[in-house]
């Protein structure tokens, strides 16, 4: 009887370590050297092992693959090998992301609808009534522009109304999408600054509500760079929930990047510290971190997130404070996003979300009320949605063809 229950626990015990391997196949996470934060590990992509020495090619992987530099020009990474996938496997090599948002275009149809086409419709009739106005600002304010940017889109069409009454329909489109580009802050500087600069990394911290759209951003923002041949490193200062941090390394992995993590429940800031270092020594050209969601009305959460910028910044400045925002919360993202800029120095917004909504005016009162520019929209859920914000090309996308 006693050799049964013997060779049933063996069994089982084999059984768990099998199933284990089976689970962690491909992902290859390491802890970091005795000086890193307890507990902070390093996720390095599946590659394959090198032939000619004892030590795998994961041993010395330092990134992704470089892009041929251009004669005469030192590559930026030291990169002296090329990550090979496993065998099998392949890393994903993402679309340089100009001219995205013109691909993407038909995943406005619902502003486009609303808010293009609601505009056309009116501004095409004969003679245009008191009522008619109304239902222009009506057709603004629904589509969240807010109420500044509809009044002064309203004076403005108004006191071109003669024209407007002889417009053909290609001459009326191209006055309204003239007009909402000028709500849109085409000045605005939308520069993502993600390149290596006085010998570091760039760093990119991502913050926001829960569910905003955090981590897939910051997933497709290392595509992003990857397909425009930047080396990237990500930190998974989310350590609230290990699923998120779990769907970083799978981002990073599917493009051959590297993911720092922490313990779950571990201290934020010292998972973002360790990222910035690792990165600096890898010598990428970006880290970006993500953060946990946090909602803005509870103050020690943004307190918390304070401390994690003030902690990165002993390596250096932070270069770019991304806030992301679900364009389908409409103005509650606004009043989110005050909050935020009260904790940390926000300098570009995520507006994601907004193939779901018909409310794509709410790029202009989220600019407009922050004085923060729009850089980048998520436009689906799929890993290459999302697009550099681009007001002419958003003007032209909401109001479609005429
Ligand atoms: N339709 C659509 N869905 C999106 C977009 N961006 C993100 N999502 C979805 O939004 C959901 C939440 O995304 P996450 O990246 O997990 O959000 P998060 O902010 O990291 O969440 P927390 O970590 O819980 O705070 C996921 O189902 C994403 O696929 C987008 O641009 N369009």
């Amino acid at each position: 009887m006693e050799f049964v229950l013997i060779a049933i626990a063996i069994l089982v015990v084999a059984l768990i370590a099998g199933v284990g391997l089976l689970v962690n196949r491909g992902r290859r996470t390491t802890r970091l050297d005795s000086d890193a934060a307890r507990g902070t590990t390093l996720t390095r992509p599946p590659i394959a092992p090198d032939p000619t020495s004892g030590a795998t090619a994961a041993d010395r992987y330092t990134g992704p693959p470089t892009p041929a530099a251009p004669t005469g020009t030192e590559p930026t990474s030291p990169v002296d090998l090329p990550a090979e996938p496993e065998p099998g496997l392949v890393f994903d090599t993402p679309p340089p992301s100009a001219g995205r948002l013109i691909r993407l275009r038909s995943r406005l149809a619902r502003s486009q609808s609303s808010l293009g086409r609601g505009l056309l419709t009116v501004l095409a009739r004969e003679k245009l009534t008191e009522d008619d106005w109304e239902e222009v600002e009506e057709t603004l304010l629904a589509a969240d522009v807010g109420v500044a940017a509809t009044t002064q889109i309203v004076n403005r069409l108004r006191t071109q109304s003669l024209v407007l009454a002889t417009a053909s329909g290609l001459q009326l489109r191209d006055l309204v999408v003239r007009e909402l580009t000028a709500v849109l802050g085409p000045d605005l500087d939308r520069t993502l600054h993600t390149s290596r600069h006085d010998g570091r990394p760039a760093v990119v911290l991502v913050v926001g509500v829960n569910g905003a759209g955090k981590t897939t951003t910051v997933g497709k923002i290392a595509r992003v760079l990857v397909g425009d041949g930047k080396s990237v490193l990500l930190g998974a200062a989310d350590t609230f929930r290990a699923a998120a941090a779990d769907q970083l390394e799978t981002w990073g992995e599917r493009v051959g990047v590297l993911t720092v993590r922490g313990r779950e429940g571990g201290d934020p800031a010292s998972v973002a510290f360790e990222a910035v270092r690792t990165g600096t020594e890898a010598e990428v050209d970006a880290v970006l971190v993500d953060t946990a969601g946090r909602l803005h009305t509870k103050s020690g959460l943004m307190d918390e997130l304070g401390k994690v910028k003030r902690v990165v910044e002993k390596h250096g400045p932070v270069d770019e404070v991304l806030l992301v925002l679900d364009a389908t919360t409409g103005q509650n993202g606004v009043v989110q996003a005050r909050v935020f800029t009260e904790a940390v120095e926000v300098t570009g917004v995520v507006l994601t979300k907004l193939d779901g909504t018909a409310k794509g005016g709410i790029v202009v009162a989220v600019q407009r009320e922050l004085g923060i520019p729009v850089k980048l929209i998520g436009l689906g859920e799929g890993p290459d949605d999302l697009a550099p914000f681009e007001p002419e090309a958003f003007a032209e996308a909401l109001v479609g063809n005429a």
